[in-house]
């Protein structure tokens, strides 16, 4: 893709502060390469190769999904109405069995033109073979922190595979497509992964100087079963106990926290990943987030994987985690606008240790138009964060812009064939299902 100046003119501002605020603001808005350049009331025309009219747009900073299985839209309404125990074991994990690089490359494709097209510019995610992952976030343009999802159940020749897979996706990957791909070891969980591999996570990812991205305390039987396993340990108790805990472990869902595992994250400073939909149909239950909050905890959103969700629109889980909070604690001003917002962009990026999230001079142009040209959008209510929260939806992103290269522009993606992913996509789950059937016979 060609590099070209853009230039975004007379557009509405919706900038998060990272300190659960946001600010308004009218100017234009220039992107020179990958970064934002230059912010103003008026910046000349002859400085950009590319002109946005911006005039009926909102500009907001592209948003980041920071727990996610993307491959996994392939298995799109595949188990629903279960809960994880019963949806991993019986459905997801049989059906995965028959997976392979050129399916998670297609599911890949297919996840990332949904995220492209409801406004998120980067993922983190962890599945399996990760390198057809990549291979589909190089071709589309997106940013991503890709991790392999480890799981030993305790077999140690299974423990050496993990490494072998983890490790190969970092040596391959780390810090490639013009830095749009970075990396991170994936544990799948304290259930999944035996002490003896998260003691080995734990020394890779400082040796490799990479993050780490794991499932933790998700259902209240995760919980009772640590508790049984380890001497009454709770997962984070664990966890901490063998020198797990760092700045650089983004821990999806954190449903089930007591006060004291509250202290351990805040204290090791760890990322947490709300994912408000999951939880909800998964019947996991509900994130404490409000606690959260008041500890200043890192909190972002994810959407968790398109079979427990069942999309990958950022916007609905943005809506999703504000209300959740209001009807949980029957205090509705928790969760409020400006605070989802800032998880959805600012608290991911940070979380994810990348140079973008907010519209500020020198970072990544990783950004989003709404066209509030449409009935959702219409009157403008009282606060940009409140349109972006409560009335918008994904499909009212007209343009998606990552590292400077424009992705999708009047909802049309510039990069890919929209339509042969979605006959690729058909195809692959029909031959999935058919390689499962045939297995059963
Ligand atoms: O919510 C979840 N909890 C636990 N595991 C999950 C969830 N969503 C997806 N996976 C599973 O995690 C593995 C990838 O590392 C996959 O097996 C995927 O199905
Ligand atoms: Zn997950």
């Amino acid at each position: 893709m060609e590099s070209q100046n853009i230039l975004i003119k007379n557009a509405k501002i919706l900038n998060p502060l990272g300190n659960g605020k946001t600010e308004e603001k009218n100017a234009d808005v220039l992107i020179v390469e990958d970064k934002i350049s230059e912010i103003n009331k008026e910046i000349e025309e002859s400085n950009a190769e590319k002109i946005i009219d911006a005039s009926d747009k909102i500009l907001m900073p592209g948003l980041v999904n920071t727990h996610t299985h993307i491959s996994m839209s392939l298995l799109r309404g595949i188990a629903d109405d279960l809960e994880l125990d019963s949806w991993l074991n019986d459905y997801i994990w049989p059906m995965e069995a028959h997976l392979n690089r050129e399916y998670c490359y297609i599911g890949a494709l297919l996840g990332a033109s949904e995220m492209i097209k409801s406004g998120t510019t980067c993922f983190s995610d962890m599945y399996f073979y990760m390198d057809g992952v990549a291979q589909a976030v190089e071709e589309i343009g997106m940013r991503a922190v890709l991790s392999y999802g480890m799981i030993d159940f305790g077999i140690k020749e299974k423990r050496e595979n993990e490494f072998k897979e983890n490790i190969s996706l970092i040596k391959n990957h780390n810090n490639t497509a013009d830095g749009r791909i970075t990396t991170m070891f994936g544990p799948h969980s304290s259930y999944t992964a035996s002490v003896e591999l998260l003691e080995r996570v734990r020394k890779e990812a400082d040796r490799y100087n990479v993050g780490i991205h794991i499932h933790m305390n998700e259902t209240m039987k995760e919980i009772n079963d640590s508790k049984e396993a380890h001497e009454n340990k709770r997962p984070f108790e664990l966890l901490d106990s063998i020198g797990f805990l760092n700045s650089d472990v983004v821990a999806a869902h954190c449903v089930w926290l007591d006060e004291k595992e509250i202290n351990l994250i805040k204290n090791n400073d760890v990322k947490v990943s709300h994912n408000p939909c999951s939880n909800m149909k998964l019947a996991s239950g509900v994130a404490p987030i409000g606690e959260l909050l008041k500890e200043n905890i890192c909190v972002s959103l994810g959407t968790d994987g398109a079979s427990s969700n069942n999309n990958l629109d950022v916007f609905d889980e943005m809506k999703f985690a504000a209300l959740l909070q209001k009807v949980h604690t029957l205090n509705p001003k928790l969760a409020n606008a400006d605070e989802v917002i800032n998880m959805a962009s600012y608290n991911g990026a940070k979380a994810l240790n990348i140079d973008a999230g907010a519209i500020e001079v020198g970072k990544k142009a990783d950004l989003i138009l709404l066209d509030t040209k449409h009935p959702n959008m219409t009157p403008q209510s009282n606060t940009l964060s409140s349109n972006l929260v409560y009335s918008a939806n994904g499909s009212n992103v007209d343009t998606t812009i990552c590292n400077g290269k424009i992705l999708m522009e009047g909802r049309k993606l510039l990069t890919v064939d929209e339509e042969h992913i979605l006959s690729e996509a058909k195809r692959a789950i029909i031959e999935m299902k058919e390689l499962k059937e045939a297995e059963s016979e």
